[in-house]
């Protein structure tokens, strides 16, 4: 009876567990279905496996009924024997078959993780800048990493044990039919009278149990929100309150998890008495049975065993239902994701750009706004031409729309009106790979990835061999800090660069961008101040990267603007002006006064 009490308790468990089932809920999994019908082979050797074990498992109580009334009640040795025997082939049957099924269908589960996460990593990277202005990208990895786990998990155990219990159920049903029929009904009719009120009991006591869990994701939530900051709490002194308000929602989570297994000690109490009671009821009905010659001894025995396999396999699927509603939200949320098409995408029919390439960029009346619907204009009639190996600086105070310019000529957003072209060509009418190929773009703060320097270099011709790797280091002012490092060229740097300075990291990206050697420039200077060696080190990088370039430069420095060809004075959307530094300066007007707070000026000319 212990047995039987903890399988009771383990019941008691599951039906705690079991969330409300809605069945249209599901729906979402048939888009498992193609995945899943990849693997043709697997799948059905999946199924044939789980039927033999299923049958199998269902045989033996049936042999076990034979060896109690032919073997042990009859004293018959030779019968107890051929009966055991006949138990241990079924046993080994059953043994490889569910070995085998385990093998399949987890196997089955990987390959679809795989491949899922995998269309699902690659649609993304191809979807719109827009779509991650509007996502965030901690959602975003949620779903990758999460939610691909939640179907790995179902589609290795959750189907399974799903189909396996079905199974299950109905041949119970039919061997106990085919034992007492009156007895059957009797259990059918038992069965949902201790599990509907358990049932019941369990879902009022949901609410708690999410009441925990609202409570320990704030606590994480908080916990990363502060570890991720131990700097700027220790900077405001704020350890001890930071601590106090984590300890306050700590024993909230304490409280609310002692309230919850309260509840959950009743439930289980509740579930053991009731099953041992009507195990108790059906022996004693079924003793009655027995004496009375209806039933053997033996078949009340396969039956209970029965009995017992067809409630287990019930309680199995009303938790696994449970399961399969996650993994639907799951399946759901990443369909989603691969059901978003990209609207920034190749021309039906392509142009291709002149080779060699010129360098020409032009702007021709082009507007823009983010907000596609209320279109509120980040840039309005936007027009300039530069040629040729031409260096344009723009200027402009801050949410301008100078990067903005940037972004649109890289086509990472659309421009609403007017055109951009490079080489001659509407940017809309080149496939998106061969325009971004003839820029290099040198961000503001660039991203170092995890990796090693080299790979860092790399990034855009990840086939370049050590030499050029090398020689982008020297003409950017890389190599002599690298061959300092202990493993030079292959030292790993952090996952955002952290053990680089800031300097090092924009002459690492200046490398990538020399590397990539890409016809025209697309620079966003740090804004952030360098000491002056630093400062004087990026410029002469930038030297050598602009040389034979036609760059674009979002400029911050003083050296970039007084060695423009043209500069481009932006305020709110617009080119307010436009010319040298010299002639710019000499006018007066707002650039005068713009560049003297921007670029301090005064000291310059003082
Ligand atoms: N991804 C975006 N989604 C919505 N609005 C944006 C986005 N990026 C920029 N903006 C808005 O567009 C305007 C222009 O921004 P932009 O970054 O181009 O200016 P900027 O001149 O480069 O400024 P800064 O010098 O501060 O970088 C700003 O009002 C900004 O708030």
């Amino acid at each position: 009876m212990t047995d039987q009490a903890a399988s009771n308790e383990n019941e008691a468990e599951k039906i705690l567990e079991t969330p409300n089932v809605n069945p249209r809920k599901l729906q979402p999994l048939a888009k498992l279905a193609p995945f899943m019908l990849r693997y043709p082979v697997r799948l059905v050797l999946t199924i044939v496996f789980l039927l033999v074990s299923a049958l199998s498992s269902l045989a033996i109580p049936a042999v076990m009924g034979g060896a109690i009334d032919e073997g042990f009640l009859q004293q018959n040795l030779d019968n107890v024997t051929r009966y055991g025997w006949l138990i241990l082939g079924i046993a080994a049957i059953m043994g490889l078959a569910s070995g085998a099924r385990f093998y399949f269908i987890a196997s089955l589960g990987e390959k679809v993780l795989a491949d899922l996460r995998e269309a699902v990593f690659g649609h993304l990277l191809r979807l719109d800048t827009h779509y991650f202005d509007t996502n965030r990208v901690g959602e975003l990895t949620s779903r990758l990493n999460g939610d691909v786990g939640v179907i790995r998990f179902a589609v290795a155990s959750s189907f399974s044990l799903a189909l396996r219990s079905l199974v299950t159920i109905i041949g119970a049903l039919v061997m106990m039919m085919l034992t007492s029929p009156v007895m059957t009904i009797a259990v059918v009719v038992l069965v949902p009278c201790i599990l509907f009120p358990l049932i019941a009991y369990s879902r009022r006591l949901r609410g708690m149990s999410r009441k925990t869990q609202d409570a320990l994701a704030d606590l994480s939530a908080m916990s990363t929100e502060m570890l991720g900051a131990t700097r700027t709490v220790k900077a405001f002194t704020q350890e001890g309150v930071q601590s106090d308000i984590y300890n306050r929602h700590s024993r909230e989570s304490y409280r609310a998890e002692v309230q919850r297994l309260g509840a959950r000690a009743v439930l289980v109490g509740m579930a053991i008495f009731l099953g041992t009671a009507a195990i108790v009821g059906l022996v004693w009905w079924g003793a009655r049975a027995v004496f009375e010659g209806s039933v053997s001894a033996g078949e009340l025995a396969q039956f209970m065993v029965y009995a017992l396999m067809a409630s287990g396999a019930l309680t199995n699927i009303s938790d696994v239902l449970g399961t399969l509603q996650q993994v639907a939200g799951a399946t759901e949320r990443l369909t989603e994701i691969l059901d978003t098409e990209a609207t920034i995408d190749d021309p039906a029919v392509p142009v291709v750009l002149p080779t060699p390439p010129l360098g020409t960029v032009s702007f021709d009346h082009v507007a823009f706004g983010y907000d596609k619907v209320g279109f509120e204009r980040v840039l309005s009639d936007i027009s300039f031409d530069v040629a040729k190996g031409e260096t344009v600086a723009l200027v402009g105070p801050s949410g301008s729309g100078k990067s903005t310019m940037l972004s649109l000529l890289q086509r990472f957003y659309d421009v609403q009106g007017g055109s951009i072209r490079v080489d001659g060509v509407d940017i809309r009418d080149v496939r998106l790979m061969e325009l971004r190929q003839r820029f290099a773009y040198v961000e503001q703060e660039p991203t170092i990835f995890a990796g090693t320097i080299a790979d860092n270099i790399r990034f855009g011709k990840p086939d370049a061999s050590d030499v050029e790797v090398e020689a982008a280091a020297r003409a950017a002012l890389v190599h002599d800090f690298v061959v300092e490092m202990p493993l030079g060229y292959g030292t790993m740097v952090g996952e955002r660069g952290i053990t680089l300075s800031g300097g090092q990291k924009q002459r690492l990206a200046i490398a990538r961008a020399i590397l990539k050697n890409a016809p025209i420039l697309l620079l966003d200077e740090a804004t952030s101040a360098l000491d002056a060696q630093s400062e004087q080190l990026v410029q002469k990088a930038l030297e050598h990267l602009m040389t034979g370039r036609t760059t674009l430069v979002i400029a911050h420095r003083l050296a970039t603007i007084r060695d423009a060809d043209k500069i481009l004075v932006l305020d709110a959307g617009h080119i307010i002006d436009q010319g040298t530094h010299d002639e710019l300066v000499a006018k007066g007007g707002r650039y005068a006064e713009l560049a003297r707070l921007q670029f301090r000026l005064d000291d310059i000319h003082a």
